[in-house]
């Protein structure tokens, strides 16, 4: 178990649900493609100019006051918000969805415990697209923020957030895991897409890995450095762990972290059930699924859900792990995977029969001849 057990999952009718306090601090944390991550600073901010530097971490908290009263719902907590795409749904729906779809198939304390909070009173949100906004504009030119705050990747740039009455707050990993490390990962494909190509000699993850490379190599850039084959993840083989472990981490061969992953995948049966969860919520794949059918988009939402570990200092304890990123998917993406998937298709990536100028020989997928062989 983690050092702080999950509070209970409350219910959603909106009576007894957090209110944002208007002026409540925030720092923008992350971001991904669907959704923004702040902090929001229930002490006070050691530094003044910069509120990236904040008492809310857990290093600091032994300097600093209490917590005011009507705070403390927020301690510990990240507020997630979602962007304004037509690929995303309001946080009250999807966090229904979670409830009833999601939460119910993962002990509690394999998830990042979410909840709903009132954001209207806040306008915050304006707040966080005026600062979005200047963000993109000093990303742009390079240019510095007042805060130091990071820039915003360029692939996010142009996107705000939707003005929703409800944002989600989700136990920070980062303060969950007190002292220890977090570590980040997206399990991904855990089997091979159903409509995969029989002769594939590459997973669903290493065929789009090999395609991106591909192209970032015909752009002139440097290909991902450490892609893993998620089929690993679920090995029989301590060897095979050990070395999924290490790319994941991109740690050195004989890194005690890699081992004590590499451990935890043996003895932790998430993985396995993460697995078995993807294969049974939809056997048809993307062309023959109903779109609609809401185990299929159960099964889209855990092939991209993220892993967060908890890697302790001390070689014995174990590794905990949270799932997040659980926002049923929507099935307005069906055109996108199917596309996705014919493209991978057609282009060789699964058969590894894409053209000689794109040839990636170092994706070593667990399907490929030389796994199978044994080499
Ligand atoms: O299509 P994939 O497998 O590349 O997954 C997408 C992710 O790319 P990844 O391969 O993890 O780098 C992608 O992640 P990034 O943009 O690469 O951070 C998103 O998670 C996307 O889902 P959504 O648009 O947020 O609902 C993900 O889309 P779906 O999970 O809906 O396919
Ligand atoms: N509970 C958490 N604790 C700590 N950090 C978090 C947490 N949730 C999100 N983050 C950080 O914020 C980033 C973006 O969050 P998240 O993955 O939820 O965005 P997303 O848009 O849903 O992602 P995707 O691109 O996969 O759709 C994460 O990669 C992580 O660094």
């Amino acid at each position: 178990m983690l050092a702080v057990d999950p509070p209970p999952i409350e219910d959603i009718s909106g009576t007894h649900l957090p209110v944002l306090p208007e002026d409540m601090p925030w720092t923008y944390l992350d971001e991904g493609a669907a959704n923004v991550v702040y902090r929001i600073h229930t002490r006070p901010v050691t530094r003044p100019g910069d509120a990236s530097k904040v008492a809310s971490r857990p290093a600091d908290r032994a300097l600093d006051q209490v917590v005011p009263l009507h705070l403390r719902p927020f301690e510990g907590k990240l507020l997630r918000l979602r962007k304004n795409l037509p690929t995303t749904i309001p946080a009250d729906v999807s966090h229904r969805q979670w409830l009833q779809l999601i939460a119910p198939m993962f002990p509690p304390e394999h998830l990042v415990h979410q909840q709903l909070v009132h954001l209207k009173p806040s306008g915050i949100v304006k707040q966080m697209n005026e600062d979005l906004k200047r963000r993109d504009q000093a990303s742009a030119i390079n240019g510095p923020l007042k805060s130091k705050q990071p820039l915003r990747p360029a692939k996010r740039r142009g996107v705000y957030l939707a003005d929703d009455n409800y944002g989600l707050l989700v136990s920070d990993m980062t303060s969950e895991c007190r002292k220890q490390v977090v570590r980040e990962f997206k399990p991904k494909w855990l089997l091979q897409s159903p409509s995969a190509p029989r002769d594939s000699v590459r997973c669903r993850t290493c065929a789009t890995t090999a395609q991106r490379d591909a192209a970032r190599q015909r752009a002139g850039e440097p290909v991902k450095s450490s892609p893993f084959c998620p089929l690993d993840l679920t090995s029989r083989d301590p060897a095979v762990l050990v070395r999924v472990a290490v790319q994941i981490l991109e740690a050195g061969p004989n890194s005690q972290t890699a081992k004590q992953f590499a451990k935890w995948l043996q003895e932790c049966n998430l993985m396995h059930h993460l697995r078995h969860m993807q294969e049974s919520m939809d056997r048809k794949g993307v062309f023959e699924a109903d779109p609609k059918d809401k185990n299929f988009l159960v099964a889209m939402t855990l092939r991209d859900c993220s892993i967060f570990m908890c890697v302790p200092d001390d070689e014995n304890a174990s590794i905990e792990a949270r799932m997040g990123d659980l926002d049923l998917k929507s099935p307005d993406k069906i055109k996108y995977w199917r596309e996705t998937e014919q493209a991978l298709i057609d282009g060789g990536w699964y058969t590894g029969t894409e053209v000689a100028q794109d040839r990636q020989p170092n994706i070593v997928c667990a399907l490929s001849p030389t796994r199978r062989a044994g080499v």
